[in-house]
């Protein structure tokens, strides 16, 4: 099976470098192939994401991303921005369905902001939409009748693009506890009015999930106080991405955290929920787990191998248990030390 593998800028290549080790040794059923994207796909070839590089992601069998952006090129044009690679493969690809699992390894309950008795409570997967919402409506800046400069975002929803993201999260919930939290801003905003009265007509499909509606200020509050209450959550684009940074503290550090990002065939992109974390770039300091994490949910989601997906995360709990710690957990491994821990546990 082809990998795919697109490492990308800052801290991205450090972080697959580990993960592929991990996989290496766990199979011998995958052959990768590398592209550049994001700032370094623009230096090299002047687009963040090339031809032959959105053509590799089409023909792989799953995608292991990086991370993408690099404040050097914070000021070219939208369109050339390194950003645009990760938003451009979502949507050519139509992976529409973000899975974010937040959950606490119970050796890391001293490395959450939250006290460690709230801390050990969460467990949950946040469903966020990926191919709507603001980041992909008409965008632009514009001169106003006053002569002020004015930047717009349009953020709109249909009604098929909510219902497919509803399923994803309905379903979710079914193989798992059974609550799903629909989040969304539905007291102020049209688009989350639609949102809500979508995902009420798909409950009836669903009786045997409890659902439940939150704002997203109030959900972003709970996340803090009880985040034991949530068992799946879908939101949208915006809020899912800022939601998921939050629960990514709540479960230790933004480094713990992996990511599915899947079409309705399950093929998919899998990739850290972090950035390429330009403060910590190339000096070995980023914590690979979210990344080897995300290498185990592709096994298991688009590949076939759930007993290898097994193996990772059992080997990922004992290198934590075994006191495997990066800066962000409060230690001192550097980045292939974490991986090494990780082989070690295998
Ligand atoms: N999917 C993607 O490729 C994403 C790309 N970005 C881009 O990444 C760049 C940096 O964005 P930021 O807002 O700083 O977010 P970020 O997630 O890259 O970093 C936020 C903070 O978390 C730390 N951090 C992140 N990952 C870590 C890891 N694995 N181990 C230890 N510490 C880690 C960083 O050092 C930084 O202090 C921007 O250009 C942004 O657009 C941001 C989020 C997602
Ligand atoms: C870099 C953005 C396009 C997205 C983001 O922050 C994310 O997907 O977590
Ligand atoms: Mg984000």
């Amino acid at each position: 099976m082809l990998i795919a593998l697109l490492p990308g800028d800052g801290i991205g290549p450090e972080v697959v470098e580990q993960a592929v080790r991990v996989l290496n040794v766990v199979t011998d059923k995958l052959t990768y192939e590398s592209a550049p994207v994001g700032g370094a796909a623009y230096k090299a070839q002047g687009h963040p994401l090339p031809a032959a590089t959105l053509d590799l992601a089409k023909r792989a069998d799953a995608i292991l991303f990086g991370a993408v952006g690099d404040p050097d090129c914070d000021k070219l044009e939208r369109h050339l921005r390194p950003e645009q690679a990760i938003l451009g493969l979502r949507k050519e690809l139509a992976l529409f369905a973000n899975l974010r699992p937040a959950k606490l390894f119970p050796e890391l309950a001293d490395a959450s902001a939250l006290r460690p008795e709230v801390a050990t409570q969460i467990d949950m997967v946040i469903v966020r939409e990926l191919n709507g919402d603001v980041y992909f409506g008409e965008k632009g800046m514009r001169t106003t009748a006053s002569g002020l400069r004015e930047g717009y975002d349009i953020m709109s929803y249909d009604e098929a693009e909510v219902r497919r993201i509803a399923r994803v999260g309905f379903e979710t919930a079914q193989a798992r506890g059974g609550k799903l939290c629909s989040v969304d801003k539905a007291n102020v905003l049209e688009t989350s009015q639609l949102w809500r009265d979508v995902v009420i007509e798909m409950s009836a499909d669903f009786p045997d999930v409890e659902l439940s509606h939150m704002y997203v200020d109030n959900c972003a509050m709970q996340l803090v106080r009880n985040p034991g209450q949530f068992d799946v959550i879908v939101t949208g684009n915006l809020f899912g991405d800022i939601l998921s940074d939050q629960a990514s503290m709540c479960a230790g550090s933004i480094g713990m955290l992996p990511s599915a990002s899947l079409d309705d065939q399950q093929k998919g992109l899998y990739e850290p929920i972090h950035g390429s974390a330009p403060d910590i770039a190339g000096q070995g300091k980023a914590n690979p787990l979210a990344t080897i994490l995300s290498a185990a949910m592709m096994l298991r989601y688009s590949l076939g191998l759930p007993d290898e997906a097994d193996r990772i995360e059992a080997a990922v709990a004992k290198a934590l248990a075994g006191g495997a710690r990066s800066p962000d957990l409060g230690g001192t491994m550097t980045t292939a030390q974490m991986g090494d821990a990780v082989l070690a546990a295998l």
